[in-house]
């Protein structure tokens, strides 16, 4: 498990983190097994020799977390039939992340010398795998919210089963109901941007449709930090593993392994993208409440966009880390507003000119150029103007502000709004080449070898009051053509409708 590994573009991918427990010796599953009984029926010994689990199988996940919590951190712990199962190695991950970043001096310290460390996990689950392990490994205090009763209960069971640290964790539900109305109204003083959330009458949120943009999901659901925070309440730092789908489709997208989880747990309406933009709108009203505001991000698509969402409500500092975890990416989000005690150059302005990703497994009849003309054509529905040079296999870019931002927030067009926006966009494009603050950017397609296509960005002028665009836009052109030309590979959600002529 330690250790760096390559991706196919040659360079490293994170591996874990070199503080993790499990850093440097993997779990011993035969070693396990034989101390722990009740561990031993899930345990099988391959063709090699090494012992293993069956990862699809929810029982032995549930009993190697069991073990692992009880053998290596001294916890007790357990969790109903069908509740998400956390994993030990990459949920101390996040713990030992968020250590670094207490410990560095970006952002200095703001509760007295000597303090307890005090941490808020928003959704601690059934399992209460943040609390626990922080908590045990590291001293620390923490707050565990959550909306279900199931997830209340068995909090609780795990926390009054440790009474070793059971005085350093307080389990809070969040009253649905009493505050909703509060704090939607909150959210509409005016603070922040009325496209994605707007209050009806029973104070609830609505979808709200924006020009040219279809629907935009926005979360609807209990209060996440604001109406759950109590007045003179700080912390150091919040923590989050959101709900990150839509749908539970979507949840159940990996059959490789068998973690369990409930629709409360896995799903919310708008998925992460909306969870965590509340969770940012809440950390502008409370700012200096918390040191550090931090939430685990499933996507990388979605990483990108709650940046700049960051930038936008003022946040003076936003880190990022890629958490692997097996086959899987997911990436930490760090904010804070406030002031940074060392002048901190922030990523975005030192944005790179040159961007790139591969397109693999191509059919024969996708050609370079083919994926050129999807470039083109969906940079172009959005608006945006676009020269396409066949000789060269490039196409060059012009782009404003608001056409990149239409592009990005799409999620539902279906073809006749298509069309309607192809055309009202394309008389505001023929502004954006005379627009001084546009950005210009050429984007080449390179053969590789067959079915492999090397996709390039270079930016050649950058809109001076966009930090970060180029990259959003790349990252979200990745995404969309991974959809369209190697759709086994595409996560759920991906915007594709520009594409679909
Ligand atoms: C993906 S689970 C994470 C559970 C646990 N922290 C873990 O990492 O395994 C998300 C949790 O958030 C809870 N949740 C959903 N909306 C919430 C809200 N508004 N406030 C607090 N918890 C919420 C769900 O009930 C669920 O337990």
């Amino acid at each position: 498990m330690a250790g760096k590994r390559k991706r196919k573009n040659g360079a490293e991918r994170p591996g874990i983190h070199p503080r993790n427990k499990y850093a440097d010796n993997t779990p011993d599953f035969g070693l396990l097994s034989s101390l722990y009984p009740s561990f031993e029926p899930y345990v099988f010994y391959s063709r090699d020799g090494r012992p293993k689990i069956d990862w699809t199988d929810f029982n032995a996940t549930r009993e190697l977390t069991r073990v692992l919590l009880l053998h290596d951190n001294g916890l007790n712990w357990w969790i109903p039939d069908g509740q998400l199962c956390p994993t030990v190695p990459n949920r101390s991950n996040y713990i030992h992340w968020i250590e670094d970043l207490l410990a560095s001096d970006i952002i200095p310290a703001t509760r007295a010398d000597g303090d307890v460390t005090k941490g808020f996990d928003i959704g601690t689950g059934a399992n209460c795998i943040y609390p626990l392990l922080g908590a045990s490994i590291l001293g620390w205090k923490f707050v565990g919210s959550d909306i279900t009763d199931i997830a209340i209960e068995w909090a609780n069971r795990n926390v009054n089963s440790n009474p070793h640290i059971s005085d350093l964790i307080e389990i809070r539900r969040v009253d649905a109901e009493g505050t909703m109305y509060n704090v939607e109204e909150l959210h509409n003083e005016g603070r922040f941007d009325s496209n994605s959330t707007n209050a009806r009458d029973d104070g609830r949120a609505s979808t709200v449709p924006e020009p040219h943009l279809g629907v935009k999901k926005s979360y609807n659901g209990p209060p996440i930090l604001l109406g759950v925070v109590k007045d003179g309440e700080s912390f150091d730092f919040c923590m989050c593993n959101p709900p990150f789908f839509e749908t539970m489709e979507e949840a159940g997208l990996n059959p490789k392994t068998a973690c369990g989880g409930t629709p409360e747990e896995m799903v919310c309406c708008g998925g992460e993208h909306a969870f965590i933009t509340r969770i940012i709108e809440d950390s502008a009203k409370l700012k200096h409440t918390f040191r550090w505001y931090t939430s685990m991000v499933g996507r990388k698509f979605n990483l990108n966009i709650l940046v700049s969402e960051l930038w936008n409500v003022g946040a003076t500092v936003v880190k990022t880390t890629e958490f692997v975890q097996g086959r899987t990416s997911r990436w930490g989000l760090a904010w804070s507003f406030l002031p940074p005690s060392r002048k901190i150059i922030p990523s975005h302005k030192i944005e790179k000119n040159n961007l790139s990703f591969m397109l693999e497994g191509l059919q024969r009849q996708h050609s370079a150029f083919h994926v050129l003309q999807s470039v083109e054509s969906y940079l172009a529905n959005g608006g945006v103007s676009c020269k396409l040079d066949a000789a060269a296999f490039n196409v060059d870019v012009t782009a404003s502000k608001d056409q990149i931002d239409a592009i990005v927030k799409t999620e539902t067009h279906n073809k006749s709004e298509a069309a309607t926006c192809h055309h009202e966009l394309n008389v505001s494009s023929s502004s954006s080449s005379s627009q001084p603050d546009a950005l210009r950017f050429r984007i080449s397609v390179f053969q590789q070898n067959p079915g492999t296509l090397l996709v390039r960005g270079t930016l050649h002028e950058r809109a001076s009051s966009i930090p970060g665009l180029f990259s959003l836009i790349f990252r979200h052109l990745e995404e969309v053509l991974t959809h369209k030309f190697h759709p086994g590979k595409v996560l759920a959600g991906v915007p594709s409708s520009n594409l679909e002529k």
